[in-house]
């Protein structure tokens, strides 16, 4: 092992983002039921109002309650999981303070759009989900959760036949827009779907304890606009952050 090679000591953070609806707390409820025999696990939500997603989990019964921690984020969920991540840093290591040692803490995104991806000042590690019902175009649409999030699932693969996507071609035309990246086409209902996605976590956590795993920025998002924020400082498509006026955020293509 390399002289400057740091083991980390805290638990490896995985990031669960991707559109509303996609099935990101249901994949986190299947990943507890599967991993909290062999890990020492912790989860955080995000929701924007409310702690409806951490609701859902702890009454799924998947996890020791006090493990599921909600963050409110008060805003579009990206700005707590890219712009700011202090909430949800904090919520990180108050588990870690009152459990100890964790192996892996996951933070699920709210729901957002293609854009939003994880800073990697927050994880280590990112999914991006996507389901089949959403329809098998959405993975040509491409974004930086599709092309460079670690892995990417297509979800509910048990309703391809039902909404008329080839889940197959789906899954292809998601390994093509990543370059060949990682990709798992699951359904909580498919035993084989469900061990390769704790496959690919047991790896990743694997190679994060050998302290030569790097955070990988899938990419900012597109430019967009804050309600109420402009005269901000804020990031553009060359690469610089500075302040101007917008015209109003009903007329910006973005939250
Ligand atoms: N058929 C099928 N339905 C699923 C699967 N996974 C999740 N669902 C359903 O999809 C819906 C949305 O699932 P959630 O887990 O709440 O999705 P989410 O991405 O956390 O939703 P938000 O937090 O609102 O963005 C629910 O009705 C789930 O029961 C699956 O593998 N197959």
């Amino acid at each position: 092992m390399p002289e400057n090679t740091t083991v980390p000591t805290r638990a490896m953070r995985l990031g669960v983002a991707g559109p509303v609806g996609t099935g990101k707390s249901s994949l986190i409820a299947t990943l507890c039921q599967a991993l909290s025999g062999e890990l020492r696990l912790g989860v955080i939500t995000n929701d924007i109002y409310t702690d409806e997603d951490a609701r859902f989990l702890k009454s799924a019964g998947v996890l020791d309650p006090e493990r599921i921690r909600p963050v409110e984020t008060g805003a579009c969920p990206h700005t707590a999981i890219r712009d700011d991540v202090t909430a949800n840093l904090l919520a990180a290591e108050d588990l870690e303070a009152d459990f100890g040692s964790l192996d892996l803490v996951i933070i699920e995104s709210g729901g957002d759009n293609l854009t939003a991806t994880f800073s990697p000042a927050l994880v280590d590690a990112q999914l991006f989900v996507l389901d089949v019902a959403g329809g098998g175009d959405v993975v040509r649409k491409g974004g930086p959760g599709i092309a460079r999030a670690d892995l990417l699932v297509i979800n509910k693969t048990d309703l391809g036949e039902h909404v008329g996507v080839d889940v197959e071609r789906m899954a292809r035309e998601g390994r093509a827009a990543r370059a060949g990246g990682p990709v798992v086409a699951l359904s909580r209902h498919d035993t084989a779907s469900i061990r390769m996605l704790t496959g690919w976590v047991r790896e990743t956590l694997a190679h994060y304890r050998t302290g030569h795993h790097t955070p990988v920025d899938p990419g900012p998002m597109a430019p967009h606009i804050h309600a109420g924020r402009t005269g901000q400082p804020h990031p553009h498509a060359d690469g610089t952050t500075h302040a101007h006026d917008h015209a109003p955020a009903e007329a910006g293509q973005g939250t």
